[in-house]
């Protein structure tokens, strides 16, 4: 059984069909693409899947469980954590307390705990050099990773990255791959979206194409780079499906 599922996800935005009848799957230690052309319908799919977008129909499963109808904190407390394409970030507050926030939401503990669980985290996604800085003042390649470090300290089952490489930099990209890896080798569902398509051709066992808010195609990546279908879609785009 997957660790995460959608079926049938339709979502509309007054006459605009944004995701039309998605299914797709996550599977436990592995790292599931989600890609498409701009306006494919990625966003919004990750915004069903977490509970932000009330779908105008379908399902998301978690665990086999429906949990359509749950709140996203309510996701969060089952074990789904999120970054977002835009930065979501608390600008006025340190590295440390950006990551450290989220376990004061989720985490029962003592203070003494909580930071040890801080450290940790820090610790495995490479921040601890710039913990006590602001936020404000990282480059955003960093900052990406902030984002990360914090949706880790909910102790998530499953991480949906939107666009995690974007304004990093060869070096980062190399590392944040690395510790995506390492996360997946350790047990957690991860979901990537994300532009760089051969960082997804790399890093995927399985990926799902959106066009228009339809699921175009699903498979490995040699089937999806092979795919007529895929080819198509980016034709005329900036990205190359190879
Ligand atoms: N809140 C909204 N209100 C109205 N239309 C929306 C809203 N959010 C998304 N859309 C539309 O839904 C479609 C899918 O958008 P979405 O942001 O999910 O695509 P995407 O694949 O994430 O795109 P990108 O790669 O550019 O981030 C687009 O046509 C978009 O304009």
């Amino acid at each position: 059984m997957p660790l995460l599922e959608t079926r049938d996800i339709t979502v509309r935005f007054g006459g605009n069909t944004a995701v039309d009848g998605v299914g797709l799957t996550m599977d436990e230690g592995q790292i599931t693409g989600l890609i498409g052309p701009n306006g494919a319908g990625k966003t919004t799919m990750f915004n069903t899947i977490t509970g932000l977008q009330k779908p105008a129909s379908g399902q998301v499963l978690l665990d086999g469980a429906d949990i359509t109808g749950l709140s996203p904190a309510k996701r969060a407390r089952r074990g789904m954590a999120r970054t977002f394409q835009r930065l979501e970030l608390f600008l006025s507050l340190s590295v440390r307390d950006n990551v450290r926030v989220a376990g004061d939401v989720l985490r029962k503990g003592s203070r003494k705990q909580l930071d040890e669980a801080t450290d940790a985290v820090l610790e495995r996604t490479g921040l601890t050099d710039i913990a006590g800085r602001d936020v404000s003042d990282v480059p955003i390649g960093r900052a990406r990773v902030v984002e990360v470090a914090r949706a880790l300290m909910t102790s998530p089952r499953v991480l949906l990255l939107d666009e995690p490489a974007s304004g990093q930099t060869e070096r980062e990209t190399e590392a944040f791959a690395e510790m995506l890896t390492g996360l997946a080798a350790e047990g957690l569902a991860i979901c990537l979206v994300e532009h760089d398509l051969p960082l997804v051709m790399r890093l995927c066992s399985a990926i799902h194409v959106l066009d228009y808010g339809e699921l175009i195609a699903s498979g490995t990546p040699r089937e999806i780079r092979e795919s007529p279908k895929v080819i198509a879609a980016y034709i005329g785009t900036e990205e190359a499906a190879s």
